[in-house]
């Protein structure tokens, strides 16, 4: 047998394996049911045992491996000892070894960590390329060998590798860069065949520890998030059981894109929703004008709050005496008064305060009525519970938050006296103020003082970890929202500050961590990006300047790739997507929100099939993208129409603008007809060199100050006939050379070139 076919057949074991792990499970769930010591214990047995057998039983045939670790003879433990790593465990028959190791088990890390210049005992790391479920071939790391010895490209058996790379990230072989460079076309996949040492630290932190991730554009900030939960999950399931982990992401075309992530990777019972959707406890029917919004996502108004909250507990007016029978138990008012003091100092949330002072106050009843020789029994507390709470509400009264953000939002003179300008209290008052708080149309930002009133009130359910994506563009009062159900378990916070487009987006994470409850976490920073081609990175780098925010610029591990800049109106962009169409992979076409709908006319009337939503769809290739809507998503081609207009739409429009150019797998095509926005013609301070090759068979590539271009071709402009690049980057060699000329295809330099390791920074 030849080393394919050893493994093909290993392949059989395993699945074979898989076969027997399901029929066992199927049997467990029909003897559990009567096994289990007592209805509790029967019920959580069943239910594990039925979503193991559900799980086992959805494996759809797919890899069940992706690596090998051969260990040498230098490690004791693991000394000359083979493990295949896959997506989940496979039991062999008989107390043997299991067939495949999971890859979140200990022993998996190696895996992801050993290096030629840190083997960690390995002698040789396998890599399988597999086609439609079939292995079709391997590749070989002697990480024995020593850091120049490349990896051994195995039998090839026609495994789609893609274009010949060269030499990849850390000498990584074609396998690794094929994953990466594949062309995308539906949801997001996982990454567990291919994390990066650095992605995996990230993975694997502790469940005590907090994590912030800075990472620019396709760093892997979501997959590493999804993994992490899936792996807290296995590390930690136990623990896990009661609180569970949230995912938080943006919007619902994002959650819809990364919703079979944990499923394939056997996590069904994750929480995947948007803050909004969570914290949902009435419908928002209003919407609120910016300077309203602004204020609203203010942290000091968590003070108002506060204050309008608390202000409904008063003085005890009277005291308090309880019939019974013949008899009339009374607790004076300084009594009240000090048992009501009491319960405050403790600051707990409101309604458990409220119910210490009734407790308290009716056991003072109780004792009076003891030393008078009454006999209580359930009947009598009951009673006298009843009539305590009635005669507290006068200065402890139950609430809802409704009826407190009502108050204020009809008039907060005094709870944000001292607190909000005069102009910032008139901003988030009612013009015409609803008749009462069950007629007031809530707005978004309402609902999240709504949420903040209920958490004063009583605490929410609390998570034992909370993943939240795009935490840059969270606001203060979102921060605590999520504080709030994180408060005894921990964070892992993913975001890029240059990616923050809502008007309260957040400059620094020192800062955004303390809102989120979390002060002292310490901020990583991802730089590699596996998303976007290293031309593209480098367009987009030349706004990070405009977005005053301090954040590392991210390089491409992607040297593949083509940037376009066209010059055109609508029907430019439906040709560029009739060009695109001959390349595999989904279209994006991203434009301004109000230019959205136009476009998708013209796209349709020129007889293409374009998807409902903004989410990559594998049976229609085409989506029309709100520029809003299409954060933490990719395409493989993204068309993008009229930058300008992004700019012009909002206040952070450059951070909109700098999000979109950051969506496109393989090529870019910037389509304009308005003037571009300046940092994109002008060049950029530093500009990496970005190549010498050229794609055979094309035009000769300029030269400017920075490097060399690739090859170059002009596109026709679809009415005019004419060709043309972009005549306002025409003004600037540099820009020429980097993207006026316009195609770079077929780039191949080394990453070492361009790439720099992931690094840390703390918080300062
Ligand atoms: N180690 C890896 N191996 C293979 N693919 C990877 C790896 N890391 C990331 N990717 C891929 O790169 C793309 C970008 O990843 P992801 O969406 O997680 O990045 P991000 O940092 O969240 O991006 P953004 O902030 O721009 O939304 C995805 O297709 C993801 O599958």
């Amino acid at each position: 047998m030849t080393p394919l076919e050893e493994e093909q057949a290993y392949v059989e074991r395993c699945r074979e394996g898989l076969r027997r792990m399901l029929d066992g499970a199927r049997h467990n769930v029909v003897v559990g049911e009567t096994v289990a010591g007592d209805r509790y214990s029967a019920e959580r047995l069943g239910r594990h045992l039925k979503s193991l057998a559900k799980e086992l039983g959805e494996d759809d045939g797919g890899p069940p491996f992706f690596g090998r670790l051969d260990f040498g003879p230098a490690v004791s433990e693991h000394a000359g000892r083979r493990y295949h790593i896959g997506r989940r465990h496979v039991s062999a028959d008989g107390g043997c070894p299991p067939l495949v190791i999971d890859w979140r088990a200990p022993i998996s890390r190696t895996f992801y960590q050993a290096s030629a210049r840190d083997p960690r005992g390995v002698a040789v790391r396998r890599r399988f390329g597999w086609a439609g479920g079939e292995l079709t071939g391997f590749e070989d790391e002697h990480l024995d060998r020593g850091p120049d010895h490349g990896p051994d490209h195995g039998p090839d058996h026609g495994m789609d590798r893609g274009a010949d790379h060269g030499a990849d990230l850390d000498g990584a072989g074609r396998i690794l860069t094929a994953e990466i460079e594949r062309p995308r076309v539906g949801p997001m996949r996982d990454i567990v065949a291919t994390i990066q040492p650095e992605q995996d630290d990230l993975v694997r932190a502790g469940l005590e520890e907090s994590l912030c991730v800075q990472g620019g554009p396709g760093t892997g900030k979501t997959a590493v998030g999804l993994h992490r939960a899936a792996y807290l999950l296995y590390a930690h399931r136990k623990r896990l059981s009661r609180g569970g982990v949230l995912v938080l992401g943006p919007n619902r075309a994002f959650l819809g894109y990364i919703s079979a992530v944990l499923p394939a990777l056997g996590e069904v019972d994750v929480e995947q929703t948007t803050l909004d959707a969570l914290l949902a406890r009435v419908p928002a029917r209003g919407i609120d004008g910016t300077d309203a919004a602004v204020v609203k996502h203010d942290v000091r108004m968590a003070e108002v709050l506060r204050r309008a909250l608390h202000r409904r507990v008063r003085e005890p007016a009277e005291p308090l005496a309880v019939a019974d029978g013949s008899s009339r138990w009374r607790v004076s008012r300084s009594e009240l008064r000090h048992v009501a003091e009491e319960a405050r100092r403790e600051a707990m949330p409101y309604a458990v305060g409220r119910e210490r002072v009734v407790a308290r106050v009716a056991s003072l009843v109780r004792s009076r009525a003891e030393a008078r020789g009454r006999t209580i029994d359930t009947a009598w507390t009951r009673r006298t519970t009843r009539a305590v709470t009635s005669a507290v509400d006068a200065f402890w009264p139950a609430v809802r938050p409704e009826e407190v953000l009502f108050e204020v939002l009809t008039d907060c003179s005094e709870a944000a006296e001292g607190v909000l300008t005069a102009a910032e209290r008139a901003a988030i008052t009612w013009a015409r103020p609803p008749r009462t708080h069950r007629s007031a149309a809530w707005t978004a930002a309402d609902l999240i003082l709504l949420d903040e009133l209920a958490g004063l009130i009583e605490r929410p359910r609390g998570y034992g970890h909370v993943i939240v994506d795009e935490a840059q563009d969270l606001s203060p009062m979102q921060c605590r929202a999520v504080a709030r159900r994180s408060e005894h378990g921990s964070l892992t916070v993913l975001g890029d500050l240059a990616q923050g487009t809502t008007p309260w987006a957040a400059r620094d994470w020192a800062e955004q961590m303390a809102h989120l409850g979390k002060p002292d976490t310490a901020v990583m920073a991802l730089t590699t990006g596996f998303r976007t081609p290293a031309v593209v990175v480098e367009l987009a780098n030349r706004l990070l300047a405009e977005l005053a925010v301090d954040v590392p610029p991210s390089r491409s591990f992607r040297r593949d790739g083509r940037l376009r800049v066209l010059r055109g109106h609508d029907p430019a962009v439906v040709t560029a997507v009739f060009e695109a169409l001959g390349h595999e992979g989904s279209i994006g076409v991203i434009a301004a929100d109000a230019s959205a709908g136009r476009l998708r006319a013209a796209l349709t009337g020129a007889g293409l099939a374009v998807a409902d939503g903004p989410t990559p769809d594998p049976s229609v290739r085409i989506s029309v993208v709100p520029a809003t809507l299409c954060k933490g998503l990719e395409y493989d081609h993204v068309v993008l129409a009229e930058p300008a207009e992004i700019v012009a739409a909002e206040e952070r429009g450059l951070g909109r603008l700098y999000v979109a150019l950051t969506r496109a797998v393989s090529r870019l095509d910037v389509v304009h007809r308005r003037p571009l926005p300046s940092p994109l013609t002008s060049p950029p301070d530093v500009m990496p060199t970005i190549g010498r090759r050229s794609a055979p068979g094309a035009d000769a590539g300029t030269t400017g100050r920075t490097g060399a271009t690739g090859p170059s071709r002009t596109y026709a402009e679809p009415r005019a006939g004419r060709g043309s690049g972009s005549p306002l980057l025409g003004h600037s060699a540099i820009a020429r050379s980097a993207c006026a000329v316009i195609v770079s295809e077929g780039f191949t330099p080394r990453l070492a070139d361009t790439a720099e390791p992931s690094t840390m920074c703390r918080p300062s």
